[in-house]
Parts: C-alpha cells; sequence; structure tokens
C-alpha cells in the first residue's frame, strides 16, 4: 500500500495513473479512482482527482502546447505526454507554483523520458501561459456535434471551462436546505464550492443531489400513476422524485453495487420503494401505470462533471448502448398497461440515443404516440416533435443544465 506522502508525488503518480486508466483502458474517472488513490489520505486522493478531471477538461489545448515545444512528435499515450499534460493542468488550472509542478514531475519519468520532460517543461513554462476558459472538445466529438449547431458547440466548450452547479432536489416544500435559487418546483441551485455532507439539511435527508436536467424525466411521469416502476433505477435520484410525489414505486436495477447506494438514499431521505435486482428485459410483473425508463448511455450529456465521456463514448459504444436501449425500451412496452405512459430518458448529446431510439422505437409500436414533454420550466419547453432535447447553452445565464434526451410516449388505451 503506499505511505502518505508529503512532497505531494504520491498524489501526482495517482494522477498518472486515473488518466491512464480513462484514456488506455476506457474507464469512469470514478471507477478507477477505487484502484488509482487506494491507501491515499483522503486530501491527496481528492487532488489526484482533481488534476485528473481538469487534465481531462483540457486534453486538446494542453496536446497542442505541448507539441508547440517537441521537437519530434509523441505518442498521444507515451507516458512523458501524461506526465507534461498533467503537469500543465497544475500550472495553468489550478495555480500551483512552478518550482513544485516540476519537483512532482520529474520523479515520475526517473530512468526514463526525464531529460525530454524537464526540457519541454521548462520551455513551457517560461511562457506566459493561456488561461484556457473556452477549451476545445476533441477534434471527433466537435465534428460529431456540429449538426447541433455552432452555437451549441460553443456553449459546450464554455461549459466545459466552468464549474458546474451544484443542483438538489427537495423531498417536500418545508425541508430543512440550503438557500439557493430555484429554478423549478422543488428545485434549488446552491454554491457548488461545498462539501455535499456538510450543506444545511444533509443529515436530516430533506434533499438530494441531482442535476435539473436529471430531474426532468420524473416530471413528466402522470401525477395519477399509482404504480409506478423506475426501470433503470440505481442510485435513485428519480426513484426518491418519485416516492416523494406519492406513487407506488418499484425501482429496478441490474447492479446489485448500485442498488445497495438507491437503499441507502432511500433510507437517508426516509422514502419508501421497493427495490430488486433485476435484468429489465427478463423482468416480470402485472403491468404499471407508468414506466420511467433513464436508460444507460453513452453519458455525453454529463461531460462538465465526468469529462471522460468526451473520450469514452467512441461510435462503437454508442452503437453497442443504442442497441441496448431498444431492448430495454421494447421490455418496458411490455411492462406498462393500455393507457399508461413511458418516459424514457438518456443523459446523452448523441441522436443515436435520442431522437433515432424514438423514432424506430414508433415505427416498431405503433400502439404508442408521443405526448408533449411539458415540464412547465421557463425555457425548457418540447420540440415540434413533442420531446424535450436539453441542449448545452440551454439557461446559459441561470449557469446551464446537464444534456438530456427525454420522450414522453402514451400507450392507446384498449
Ligand atoms: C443512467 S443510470 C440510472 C440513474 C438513475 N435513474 C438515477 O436517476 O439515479 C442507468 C442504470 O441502468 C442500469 N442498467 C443497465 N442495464 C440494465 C438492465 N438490463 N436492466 C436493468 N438495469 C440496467 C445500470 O446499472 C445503471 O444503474
Amino acid at each position: 500500500m503506499p505511505r502518505p506522502t508529503n512532497d505531494g508525488t504520491a498524489a501526482r503518480a495517482a494522477a498518472l495513473r486515473l488518466l491512464d486508466a480513462v484514456l488506455r483502458r476506457d474507464e469512469t474517472l470514478e471507477h478507477a479512482a477505487f484502484a488509482a488513490t487506494r491507501g491515499l489520505p483522503p486530501a491527496d486522493a481528492r487532488l489526484a482527482q482533481a488534476i485528473a478531471g481538469e487534465t481531462l477538461r483540457r486534453l486538446p489545448d494542453l496536446d497542442a502546447l505541448i507539441d508547440a515545444k517537441m521537437a519530434r512528435p509523441v505518442a498521444s499515450d507515451a507516458k512523458a505526454r501524461m506526465v507534461l499534460r498533467i503537469a500543465l493542468t497544475q500550472a495553468i488550472v489550478m495555480n500551483i507554483p512552478h518550482h513544485a509542478v516540476v519537483a512532482t514531475a520529474l520523479p515520475m519519468v526517473n530512468g526514463g523520458p526525464r531529460r525530454l520532460v524537464h526540457g519541454v517543461l521548462s520551455r513551457l513554462l517560461k511562457d506566459e501561459l493561456p488561461p484556457l476558459e473556452a477549451p476545445r472538445l476533441p477534434e471527433e466529438l466537435e465534428a460529431r456535434w456540429a449538426h447541433w449547431g455552432e452555437d451549441v458547440v460553443a456553449a459546450a466548450r464554455k461549459m466545459l471551462g466552468e464549474r458546474p452547479p451544484l443542483d438538489i432536489s427537495l423531498k417536500g416544500d418545508d425541508v430543512a436546505a440550503p438557500d439557493g435559487k430555484s429554478l423549478a418546483p422543488r428545485h434549488r441551485r446552491v454554491a457548488s464550492d461545498c462539501t455535499v455532507t456538510d450543506l444545511e439539511g444533509f443529515e436530516a435527508g430533506g434533499w438530494w443531489v441531482q442535476d435539473l436536467a436529471s430531474s426532468l424525466p420524473a416530471r413528466l411521469v402522470p401525477a395519477d400513476a399509482s404504480t409506478v416502476l423506475d426501470a433503470c433505477a440505481a442510485p435513485g435520484g428519480k426513484t426518491m422524485q418519485l416516492a416523494a410525489a406519492g406513487h407506488d414505486v418499484t425501482a429496478i436495477d441490474i447492479s446489485k453495487r448500485r442498488l445497495h447506494r438507491l437503499k441507502q438514499n432511500l433510507e437517508r431521505t426516509g422514502l419508501a420503494a421497493k427495490h430488486v435486482t433485476s435484468d429489465l428485459r427478463t423482468f416480470e410483473a402485472r403491468p404499471f401505470d407508468a414506466v420511467l425508463l433513464d436508460a444507460p448511455c453513452s453519458a455525453t450529456g454529463t461531460f462538465r462533471r465526468h469529462p471522460e465521456t468526451l473520450y469514452r463514448a467512441r461510435p462503437r459504444i454508442i452503437e453497442e448502448m443504442a442497441a441496448l436501449q431498444d431492448e430495454l425500451l421494447a421490455a418496458s412496452a411490455r411492462l406498462v398497461r393500455a393507457g399508461g405512459t413511458i418516459v424514457y430518458a438518456t443523459c446523452s448529446l448523441e441522436r443515436e440515443e435520442g431522437e433515432d431510439q424514438i423514432e424506430a422505437f414508433l415505427s416498431a409500436h405503433p400502439e404508442f404516440s408521443l405526448s408533449p414533454a411539458n415540464v412547465g420550466i421557463t425555457g425548457i419547453a418540447p420540440t415540434d416533435r413533442g420531446w424535450l432535447r436539453i441542449l448545452p447553452g440551454m439557461l446559459a445565464d441561470e449557469g446551464g443544465l446537464d444534456g438530456f434526451f427525454i420522450a414522453k410516449l402514451v400507450r392507446a388505451a384498449e
């Protein structure tokens, strides 16, 4: 087990392991953090995650700066480049003194490309470094999102360079909760530079952290739906909304580990829902009045909080996710009663996981039709087709919200 250090090298080595896990092994930062920061004091673990996260936000710009100082090209996954990326991030974004940046970078390349890293880093740190406030997105992603419009891509860049706001959902109207601006019923946007567990009312359990966009799908479940299946439920943000709204909720998820977190969330908030570990595709039950399908996806809409999605969401992953969503939608159709509602959602900015998915579903299931996804929030309105497409740039003056696609599908009465 690594020993705690007071010279900062262990945190940088952990940041390097995190970056490596994301860029070379396609892991999420959250998943990679278990192994990469094991045994580190919490402050070092937090620093490692902050360095890796900030590096991933600005990778194309960091690489351009590095390349300008390299005599010969260096592979994108070479250790020298990884160490230089981490070092530059600390100097540019985190305002860490240059001597500390160099002193913690060089031990990572001892016995390796130390001379190269030292030389390039010295040349880089001599110059005035740009602030990188609106970082470029990876090239292939900028190309993929171009169809949303230049303004959307520009807004995405801006959002990537900013600290995302912290949204909370309230269990009721009179709960103890931190102050903040309310953009929707039972929503509050609070200061983001704080520790969540220190905020007012956390222990009392009257609220939970949930991006405003992520709270929209549950708002579309009809108030008179008595029984609701939360079909991909963990860790339970939407389950809690549904339970707080008074529905009889059954929450299922294929992951036992994630469902355990849902159980803990229900316990903290004192809300009730049945929970079952199950694959939705084989789940059997009497049809529900409504099914909320918050499907697994590439999660590219959450790039502000999870910048690694910008690199993980390659076309093959999107294709695999779309195939799974197709199966999950078919299972949801089987589990909703005649006259009932399916709310389908993905935190993705890819049409394959949103618009295309629903058009294909409607062709294969003529018994379903779209109902306008009106959430009654200023600035968030359904498209002409009736679904909600949440894009970068929406509610920008308020701090924005995650990218999402949400459709409300109603099954014809028999
Ligand atoms: C987007 S997350 C759900 C987030 C959750 N609705 C919330 O608001 O907290 C998608 C979830 O789908 C689950 N999942 C993936 N495949 C599944 C399947 N075949 N059946 C049921 N759940 C599945 C994953 O384990 C994951 O927890």
